[in-house]
Order: structure tokens, then sequence, then C-alpha cells
């Protein structure tokens, strides 16, 4: 094994004193207060982080329990109100304990109070560091900073003529004040962003939309945004539909007078089961005309249909389905159907209805806020921009912390949009979105972003993320970082908890890394070990893959934000509420040096110890836990980069060629995309076929052939390349997320992604990819995205000072001939 140190730029007086990382320990003390063992860590120097004055962050009342987020059955339009996904969660939530705009949290009694900008006032921004100011404000000022670059100005001239345009009366002619949404009101928006891949043009019709149902029927906005959104509920509620595709043909078929097997053909040969449903009943002779449609009632069949379980649960569902397509007209069964696959399709990504819904609330503020919508005859352009940027920030901030509409549009009903960032914040039992981290390629590259400010370097354990809860009651939620709900994967590591918990602690939020361990000889195992662990309904009995938690920040203690303190804060919050249980819950182990040659001790000791690297931080200034951000203050060092690249890739196969030798029967090597947000595109990037073993090659043939997830032809929203050779022999549904490493990247004349980006036609390949492992923790639309793609290109060339990229010759991207790898 190489070392580490000889490979960071002239920094050859470490590399000199390389030692062998198999000779060192394997695993260290976490706390980096106290190293106890290894040479490396006696001789670093340590800043002092005081743990005594800070980290008791008692004291605070404790937030009200967490929503309930259970779907609620509700018949059709009678009801109304709608019946949203909880309605309990859609009472107004009793106020939290307060702080003003832009403070984090009430400050916890003997803790440090925050001042008006978020820093901690009794400087706990150490190293006489200047207060940082709050994120919301960084935010702004980068929203302005961007409004005056180029082309924005022209955007929001755009914005401003459109909302001076809108006519809620014209909009909303379909219905009454008060009355339910026609659904086809919503399929017409569809259509409308389904033609245009602007993602600004998307916002506006987006907007308009929802500030038509908030001028006249704002009991049916919840129900319209989980519909835009293609969800049921929050993530981590786990809502889930249960329909399989051959249900979903099998009611359509019945629904519309098609001979089932006759319309499979014609879904093999045209790929979009709601589209043939729209043809199908286009030519449908109705006895009668059909009661409409309308949002609500379309959202709580689909929440009913969700909520069968039991004897004859698919014929019930089944059932359910063919009512709705019954009583369906023009696009609406597309937009039915591709809602029930969960395949919208239509341009509408997380972030852009989320904007559109700051926009929609900061123009047409709801009645029983009491504001009045901003005077669009007076506001320039520029002036409008900045009530958007503003309600665009509060909104994500809050959304980032408490990632549930239920609660949120509870609140912007009746509340002013400006005081949610006080009224919801972060609650014990709702997941916190996850701070994500920045690859580089290297120790060097840390020094240079860091600078003079302080950081800490943590082991960077390989196992998976996971976000453990202690709600004010004394129950215990572990969210993954999808913020889906994996409590039952782990009921041994909350039985075992209790123990690493101090007196005083009550509710928390802490982020932690959960790794498979082997208690016999105390050594962590790697992530493939932690992936046969069963994930659901697992019982203390049946665990046979251990697991030790490593801990490294704590974002809510005893009801109290931490949020917006400095990493320093948190971390002495964390060891002033847990204490470390031999082989059960450790702190993560952290050196807080800012040597170069000490870092790469560090990090030969955290491969050493089976990590993959170190996590590196900063402590005090711009030093927030910044929720669902990849963030800069966060910067992951692999040893993956010694062979190459800064970071593998999450990539989702497209489609796959026949194994020839000894691969005959099944297939070879498979078609890898990253996934375009912008255009909802999944563009191709690589061939792959080595990293397989031969078992896993069956398996994986096994997967695909079975239960359709092959398809007769590439869905409309695939890229991939011309050449034939490189053309799959079958298509694959989007349906699994693979982790790759690769030698590098290239510009490719054949490869699709981020096609535009770093060259007008040309896109992104990976050469020599590599499989590493399947990713359960990601859903195809969470692969790599082409923005990331072309990030890691640019920074290789960057790095790598080598100016002019090279444009890849075809075969050298591809690892092609794969036959004989095992
Ligand atoms: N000390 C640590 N601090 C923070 N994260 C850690 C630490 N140790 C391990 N991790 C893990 O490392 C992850 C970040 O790096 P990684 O490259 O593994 O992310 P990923 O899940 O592949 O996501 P992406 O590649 O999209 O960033 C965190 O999500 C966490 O699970
Ligand atoms: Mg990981
Ligand atoms: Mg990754």
């Amino acid at each position: 094994m190489s070392d580490i140190r000889s490979f960071f730029g002239g920094k050859g007086a470490a590399a000199k004193k390389a030692e062998s990382p198999e000779a060192k320990p394997e695993a260290k003390p976490a706390d980096a207060r106290a190293p106890t063992d290894g040479a490396a860590a006696r001789k670093r120097p340590r800043r002092v982080v005081d743990d005594d004055d800070d980290g008791d962050a008692r004291g605070a009342p404790a937030p009200p329990p967490p929503p309930s987020c259970a779907p609620a059955a509700a018949d059709a339009d009678a009801a109304a109100p709608v019946a949203p996904a909880s309605p309990a969660a859609l009472a107004p939530t009793p106020p939290r304990p307060s702080a003003p705009a832009d403070v984090a949290a009430p400050a916890p009694s003997g803790g440090p109070a925050a001042d008006g900008d978020g820093a901690p006032a009794d400087g706990g921004a150490s190293d006489g560091a200047e207060h940082t100011p709050s994120p919301l404000l960084t935010k702004l000022r980068q929203a302005e900073g961007k409004a005056k670059s180029k082309g924005v100005l022209e955007n929001m001239r755009l914005i401003l003529d459109t909302a001076r345009a809108f006519s809620v009366e014209r909009s909303a002619s379909g219905w009454k004040a008060g009355a339910p949404v026609p659904y086809a009101f919503l399929c017409a928006a569809f259509d409308r962003c389904a033609q245009t891949t602007k993602r600004l043009e998307i916002t506006t019709i987006m907007t308009d939309t929802l500030r038509a149902i908030l001028e006249t029927t704002p009991a049916d906005l919840l129900p319209t945004l989980y519909l835009s959104l293609n969800a049921l509920g929050p993530a981590f509620a786990g809502i889930e539909l249960g329909l399989g595709d051959a249900l979903l043909l099998k009611a359509v078929a019945e629904t519309c007078g098609r001979q089932e097997k006759q319309l499979k053909a014609e879904l093999d040969a045209e790929g979009d089961l709601g589209s043939l449903a729209m043809a199908a009943r286009a030519t449908q002779r109705l006895m009668f005309t059909p009661a409409k449609l309308s949002v609500r009632r379309v959202f709580c069949a689909f929440i009913e249909i969700a909520q069968l379980g039991g004897k004859d649960c698919q014929q019930k569902k089944r059932d359910k389905v063919k009512a709705l397509l019954v009583a369906a007209v023009d696009n609406e069964a597309m937009y039915l159907v591709r809602s029930l696959q969960g395949k919208l399709r239509v341009g509408l990504a997380e972030q852009t209805v989320l904007t559109a819904l700051a926009h929609a609330l900061a123009l047409s503020p709801p009645a029983a806020t009491g504001c009045a919508p901003p005077s669009l005859g007076k506001l320039g352009a520029e002036g409008l921009h900045e009530v958007l940027a503003r309600a665009e920030t509060v909104l994500k901030d809050v959304y980032s912390q408490l990632p549930s509409y239920d609660v949120i549009v509870a609140e912007a009903l009746v509340h002013p949009l400006a005081e949610l960032s006080t009224r919801l914040h972060l609650t014990a039992g709702v997941p916190v979105r996850p701070m994500l981290a920045k690859p580089t390629k290297g120790i060097g590259e840390v020094l240079e972003r860091f600078g003079s400010g302080a950081f800490t370097c943590e082991y960077k354990y390989d196992g998976e993320r996971a976000q453990l809860h202690r709600l004010p009651d004394g129950t215990y939620k572990i969210f993954s970082r999808n913020s889906e709900d994996m409590t039952g994967k782990y009921p041994d590591v909350l039985q075992r908890l209790p123990r690493a918990l101090l007196d005083s602690t009550s509710s928390f939020i802490i982020d932690c890394e959960a790794v498979a361990y082997d208690v016999a000889t105390a050594k962590l195992l790697p992530f493939q070990t932690l992936s046969t662990r069963a994930k659901k309904n697992v019982s203390t009995e049946q665990v046979k893959v251990q697991v030790k938690i490593f801990a490294f920040d704590c974002l809510l203690l005893n009801g109290a934000p931490l949020i917006k303190q400095p990493l320093s804060h948190r971390r002495a919050a964390l060891r002033s509420a847990f204490r470390e249980v031999p082989g059960e819950f450790a702190f993560a182990s952290a050196s807080d040096s800012d040597n170069a040659e000490e870092i790469a001790d560090f990090l030969n000791d955290a491969v050493a110890a089976s990590c993959e690297g170190l996590m590196v931080k900063t402590l005090d200034v711009d030093a927030t836990y910044e929720p669902s951000k990849r963030s800069l203050n966060w910067l992951k060092v692999k040893k993956d980069y010694l062979e190459g690249m800064g970071d593998s890739l999450d990539l989702v196969p497209i489609g796959a060629y026949h194994g020839r030798g000894k691969r005959t029967g099944v297939y070879g090597a498979y078609l890898l995309a990253c996934y375009d947000e912008e255009r909802e595109e999944f563009q191709s990037i690589c061939k792959i076929g080595t990293g397989f073993s031969e078992e896993l090659l069956a398996q994986l043939a096994a997967f695909f052939r079975e239960e359709g997830r092959t398809l007769a032809k590439p869905r409309p929203y695939y890229r991939f390349p011309a050449k034939p050779d490189l053309v799959p022999d079958v298509w694959l549904e989007t349906c699994t997320v693979w982790e790759v490493l690769a030698a590098d990247l290239s510009i490719s004349p054949q490869h699709c992604a981020a096609v535009g980006e770093v060259d007008p036609s040309r896109g992104i390949a990976l050469r020599f990819p590599r499989y590493i492992r399947t990713r359960d923790d990601k859903k195809p639309e969470q692969a790599t995205s082409a923005t990331q793609v072309a990030q890691m290109y640019r920074d290789q060339w960057g790095n790598a000072k080598k100016g002019k990229a090279a444009v890849a010759d075809d075969d050298d991207a591809q690892s092609d001939d794969l036959d004989d790898d095992a």
C-alpha cells in the first residue's frame, strides 16, 4: 500500500517519514482532547476546545411533540376543506419557543446566548474570530450578488411582468372561491410545464397555479403541492402507494375496454402507460358524464390506496384506481397514471416547487396572515427580486430544518412568511436534511481552501449516515441520509444508546455514522458488511452484524437547536451530553492540527483504522450546520484520491449489453448515466463491466429481468450515445444506483453527461470505471448530478494544472472487452 503522504503536492519531508499504515493500531480513541495512543496523536498540537463553558445546553424549554404524519383516509369532495396527509399536523402548531429572526435558538441557560447574527455572544467563535454573519444574511447577500449577474435582471423582469399579468379571475375561472380546485386545472399546469425545459418558465407557471389556489381555495394548497411533487407526505412518513406496473396496466385495460395483452405490446413500443391511458380514454364513448375530478379527491384517493392492506388489498387498490380513471377526462388519465407510477416527469424538481411556493406566498399572502400583497405597480424588477429572494431564503431554510409540507403549509396559511423561521425550526422526531461535503483531491487542497481559519479533521467512517433523535417523551428515532425512517433497522443500537447518555440529556438530534463492527477483534468492518444487515423489522436477537455508532455533530440538545452555532460549540455540546461506551458508542476521532504533516499522519491512521479518509470541517468561522447543503465548510479527503479521483460517483444503469465468453447468459456490461436535475434526464456517462464478480453479474441479470425492469426502448428522458456499438442490447428501467470509481473524466464525442456545461455539444465520460457497490440509500434521481460531473471535470483539470483537457478517444474511455473480468 502506498503512503498517502507522498501524494500531496510538494510535502517531501512528510513523504520521507512515511511509515506503514498497516503497522498502526486499528481504532483510535475518539476524543480529540485526550488522545491516548498512537505516536502521531501524541505529538499533535491541539487547539483547546473548552468543553465546560458552553456545552451545557440544558434548561431550554422542550418543543412540542413532532407532527404526526400518518395519512388520514378521507372521502371525496364532500369533506371540505380537504383532509391532508396529516390532518393533525395541519392544525396550527402551537408556537414554539421562539427567538428573534435570524437567531438560531433560545439561548440555553448556562450556555452562550446568540446575538442577532447568530454568532455566539460569548465569543464562542474562538481565536478572536469576528462574528460570523448569519447564514440567512449570507444567503441574502449572495442572492443579491447573483441578481446583479448577467441575465438575472432580465429574468426578474420576466417574473415581474408575469406577476403583474396574473389575474385570479382568469386563472381560477373554473371554480368558485372556496370550492374544490378541479384536477383539470392542475393537469393543465403540468402540460404547460412539460412543454418547456426552461426552469424559470416552469417556476412562473407553478407560481401562478399556486397563487390561484391561495386566492380561492387555500385548503387545497397542500394536496396540490403533494401531487406536484409526486409524494403522499414527507419522506420520513414513508407513505407508499404500493402499486406495481402490472396492476396499473390491468386497471387501465379494464377501465378503457382494452385487451391487456395488446395494451402491454403497445406499452413495450410506446413506453408511457400514461399516454396510452389518455389515448384509450379519448376513444371511449361514455354513457354519462362522470363527476369532475378535483385535486383533493385525487389526493385523498391516493392516500386511501396507500393505506389499503391485508386480504384482497391488490384487488381493492385496483378498484380505487379504476374509479379514478373512469372519472378522468382529457389529459387527466395520463397524469393520474403517471402519478400512480411515481413518474410525473413534467420538469417539477423539488427545488422548483419550493421556489414557486415561496413566490406564491409572497405575491398572494393568504388572507389569514393579515399581510398585504406587495405593490407590484410600484415595485421595479429589482425590488420584486428582493421580496422574492427573501421569501425563497426563508422557505428553503425552514424546509431544510423541518422537511414537512404538512407543518409548513399549515403555518404559512395563517402566519406571515417572515415569521416562519422563528416559528418553525428543527424538532426532535423530524429528520433534518443532512449536511454534505465537497470532495477534494488531497490535503494540499484542504490547506489552500481553509487558509488560516481553525478547522478539524475527523475520521471519515465507512458505514451509513444515521441521524439519531430522542424526543422529549423519551422515544427514539433513527433517520437515513435520505431522511427515511430506519428506526426498525437498528433496535440493538437503540437498546444500548441510553448507556451513552449522561443524566442531564433529554431530547437531542445527533449526526452519526453507523459502522459495522467486529466485537471479538474490536475492529471496524467495511460498508459491504454493513450492507448485509437486514433493513426492516429487525429484532435484536436476529442481529448478526453488530454496529458501533460514531457521533460527529449535535444539532439539537434538550430542546435547543444548535445548527446556527459554530462546530466548536456543537462539538462541545455533543461531548457534554454523551459518554463513550467501548464497542458501542464513540465520538468521531478528531485532530485539530493544521500542520500538513500531522494531517497526513492522521489520514494514514484513518485508513489503517478501516476508514475512507478524513472529513475536514471549519470549527469557528463559517462553521454553522447547513442542512442539505454540499458545503465548502465540510471537505472530504478520501483515500480514493490516490487512485486518480477525489470521489466516487453514484450512477444509474440505463442499459445492458449481452455477455460473451464467460459471461454468456448474463449481461456482460452496463450503460451508466448521471442525472441532469435541470433537464430531468439521465445522461450516459460510461459503459462499465469492471468490478463485478460472476455471482453479482448473475444476480444483477436476474434482478433486471424480473418484474419488468427491462424496456423495449429507451425512455424519452434518456440521453445516450448514437454510436451503434455503444447502444445497449437491452434498455433498463431506472431502479438502482451504483457507486463507481474511475481513473478520470474526459470530454467524450459519444457520452452525454453534462452536455453543454463544459463543451457546447459533447458530454463528459468516465475513463476506466469500476463498480464499487450498490447504493440502497439513494434513489435514481439522487444520483450524481450533471452539475457535479461538470464540477469534477473542472476540478480535475484545475488541480492537475494541465490547462486544456484532452478529448478522450472513445475506446480509451471504455473498459470495453470485459468478459474476462470477474
Ligand atoms: N466524521 C464524519 N463527519 C461527517 N460525515 C461522515 C463522517 N464519517 C463518515 N461520514 C459519512 O461520510 C458521508 C459523506 O461522504 P460520502 O462521500 O460517503 O457521501 P455520499 O453518501 O457518497 O454522498 P455524496 O457522494 O453524494 O456526497 C456522510 O454522509 C457520512 O455518512
Ligand atoms: Mg459513506
Ligand atoms: Mg459519494
